[in-house]
């Protein structure tokens, strides 16, 4: 073969291994986010590495310390920037759904996902003419599949304005944008009017909340009487030990790496809807057998991640994405590893579901 034709051969196998590597090996769990369109959320690129090391100086302290610091009502703004780092690359290596479900023998995670996004939508009886607020929406994928299963309207919440602009496009090209609105804003004090839904969801999301007293009393206040409301709660379990290094650092690892101000404690969940003026009509961990494990989808995919850090460096070298992107998608790895020993070691649920009703009498909320 002559040298010239030799070259020809290897530059097209070159460009035909980089195409497969980074535009179909890189594609998103749900199509829509490829690793060459990473960006930093609202942040501009110079900033990326700047943003991440201040939220990472913030989170890495245990929670007595930011209490202590009187940094709870900085939480929101950190949560904020987090999800301008993380939102890309949630959405590429998981899709638009932000958080787990108990895994399905024989089903796929898509329809896992959907199935516990579904049950949240019956528990709370979602139907057609209904207007539900699901509180901390990040982009919509729980929103869009309780919407096309119930009928109901659902207005979403969160506090990062990349993430209303991402929802409004999916719900855009789902074609839901009729009965699927997002509003960019805080839920420990929503821009919503008392008495003004039907229903109320927050799946994963009020871990964020500093106190979870005040994201409650918010939810109980845009309720109307007779309104049931679910959650699905990030708790340390009865098996955790405070005494047990081990433990420690796994739930430190949790928080740190998930914008979390600090866990509660399974027990304490209930407590906090009664305090507001909830009824509670049921309580449970949805993680409890039967349900298969929540964290074996984060174990399978270490060779994946492992593609992941191999293009968010090419990338970042060639200078497609942001410097920063690097140390964030380093910081995930991190956090998986702590979350699946969390759920392996039955210390920690990202699924303790609540499920409560403002009552039609509603007492004075204690405060
Ligand atoms: C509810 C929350 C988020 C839960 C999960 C959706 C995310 C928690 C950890 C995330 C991930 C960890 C590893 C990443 C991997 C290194 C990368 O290559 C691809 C994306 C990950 C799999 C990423 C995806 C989302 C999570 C599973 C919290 C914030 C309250
Ligand atoms: C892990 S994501 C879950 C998103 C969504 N529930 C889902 O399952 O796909 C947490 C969400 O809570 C939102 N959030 C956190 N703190 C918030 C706050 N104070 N006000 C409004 N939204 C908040 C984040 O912006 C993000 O959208």
């Amino acid at each position: 073969m002559e040298v010239s034709t030799a070259m020809w051969t290897a530059a097209i196998v070159g460009a035909v291994v980089v195409y497969w590597f980074v535009w179909v090996m890189g594609a998103a769990e749900v199509k829509g986010k490829r690793a060459v369109n990473l960006k930093m959320g609202s942040i501009t690129r110079d900033k990326v590495q700047d943003k991440y090391k201040q939220y990472w100086s913030f989170f890495r302290r245990p929670k007595e310390d930011i209490a202590a610091a009187a940094d709870d009502d900085n939480v929101p703004a950190f949560v904020d920037t987090f999800y301008n780092l993380v939102t890309d690359i949630y959405e590429w290596g998981w899709g638009q759904s932000f958080h787990f479900s108990p895994s399905i023998p024989g089903r796929s995670h898509r329809d896992a996902t959907r199935l516990h996004e579904e049950r949240a939508a019956d528990l709370i009886a979602a139907r057609p003419g209904l207007r539900v607020v699901d509180v901390g929406c990040g982009v919509g994928g729980p929103m869009r599949a309780i919407a096309a299963h119930s009928g109901a309207h659902v207005v979403g919440i969160t506090i990062n304005e990349y993430q209303v602009a991402r929802a409004r496009t999916h719900n855009r090209k789902a074609g839901l944008d009729d009965r699927c609105e997002v509003i960019c804003g805080n839920f420990l004090e929503m821009p919503f009017a008392d008495a003004s839904f039907e229903g109320a969801y927050s799946i994963e999301a009020t871990c964020h909340a500093p106190r979870l007293e005040d994201v409650y009393r918010e939810v109980f206040r845009v309720l109307k009487p007779g309104a049931l409301y679910v959650s699905y709660e990030w708790v340390t379990t009865a098996l955790y030990r405070a005494d047990d290094p081990a433990h420690v650092q796994t739930i430190r690892g949790i928080e740190a790496g998930d914008a979390l101000p600090g866990l509660r404690a399974q027990h304490e969940i209930a407590e906090v809807a009664r305090q507001v003026g909830f009824e509670v009509v049921e309580e449970r961990d949805l993680a409890l057998p039967p349900a298969g494990p929540w964290w074996t989808r984060l174990k399978m995919g270490r060779i994946a991640y492992w593609r992941n850090h191999l293009l968010v460096s090419a990338l970042t070298a060639l200078r497609v994405a942001p410097k920063g992107v690097v140390e964030v998608h380093e910081m995930l790895y991190e956090t998986a590893r702590h979350l699946s020993d969390g759920g392996e070691s039955g210390i920690f649920t990202p699924m303790h579901m609540i499920l409560c009703r403002k009552p039609l009498a509603a007492p004075p909320p204690s405060s």
